[in-house]
């Protein structure tokens, strides 16, 4: 059996410094809390331009610790560009994260508030050669966050809720087409900015995060689809797929800017 890192009792947040000692070693770890009064708002920082082609979505995975929808990134495409980075980077994929009750699940908490679940648009920086190579440069990656908060149920979330029920099992995936992830955002593109690492190993310190202000709503039985995924193998004693959230960082004395004031 693979141990491996999780987010269970044995293998979850707190044992992954063992194997990835950056873990608690690193100055600029993920995710964080966001205290929106101590954020400075920087009027250098320009608004986000996010410009994604639907048609480069190519396919939904399982991949045992979330899903993702990954994207055709062999072109630009689908780009962020704007926003606190400076240069294009290219949309590889989106994943969320989520809890096991409506209360908890997000990665990022606001003044301690956990929203239940977090969406994650993970782009690449066009200056290296491949996501590999830039996922190990400090500003290789561009993560934008995205809040979602209990209300209406969410239209723009349902093809990909509706595509869950083939991806059941770890490593299942099925073809993905004609998406376009700028659907599932907030109609404010206000954000807060740091600069930090992905959230799961290999923690790497490569990420500069947006974490935009305003959630998009998802419903209660919506949450409960999310909830339905295994983190376990077709065959294996089934785990079902939830608080794959890591909970939040020291700020080892970094500075988190508004792009709002
Ligand atoms: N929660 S998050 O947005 O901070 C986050 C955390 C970890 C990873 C990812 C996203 C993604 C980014 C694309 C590949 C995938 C992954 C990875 C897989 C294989 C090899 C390298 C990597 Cl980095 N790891
Ligand atoms: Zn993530």
């Amino acid at each position: 059996m693979s141990h491996g890192w999780g987010y269970g009792p044995t293998n979850g947040p707190d044992t992954w410094a063992e194997e990835f000692p950056v873990a608690n070693d690193g100055p600029r770890q993920s995710p964080i809390n966001i205290i929106p009064k101590e954020a400075k708002y920087d009027s250098s920082l320009k608004p986000l331009k996010l410009r994604y082609d639907p048609s480069n979505a190519k396919g939904i995975l399982n991949n045992g610790h979330s899903f993702q929808v990954d994207y055709v990134d062999d072109t630009d495409s689908s780009t962020l560009t704007g926003g606190p980075i400076s240069g294009k980077y290219r949309l590889k994929q989106f994943h969320f994260h989520w809890g096991s009750s409506d209360d908890r699940g997000s990665e990022h908490t606001v003044n301690g508030i956990k929203y239940p679940c977090e969406l994650h648009l993970v782009h690449w920086n066009t200056k290296y050669p491949s996501f590999g190579e830039a996922a190990n440069q400090p500003d290789g990656l561009a993560v934008v966050g995205v809040f979602l908060k209990i209300g209406a149920a969410n239209p723009r979330l349902q093809k990909v809720l509706d595509a869950l029920d083939g991806i059941k099992t770890k490593g299942k995936q099925t073809t993905f087409s004609n998406f376009d992830p700028k659907t599932l955002l907030p109609g404010s593109l206000d954000y807060w900015t740091y600069e930090g690492s992905l959230t799961t190993p290999p923690l790497l310190e490569s990420v500069t995060w947006i974490v935009l202000k305003e959630p998009v709503s998802v419903s209660a039985t919506q949450m409960t689809k999310f909830r339905n995924l295994l983190f376990s193998g077709e065959g294996e004693n089934p785990c079902f797929m939830m608080d794959n959230c890591r909970p939040p960082q020291p700020l080892k004395g970094r500075q988190v800017r508004a792009s709002f004031k």
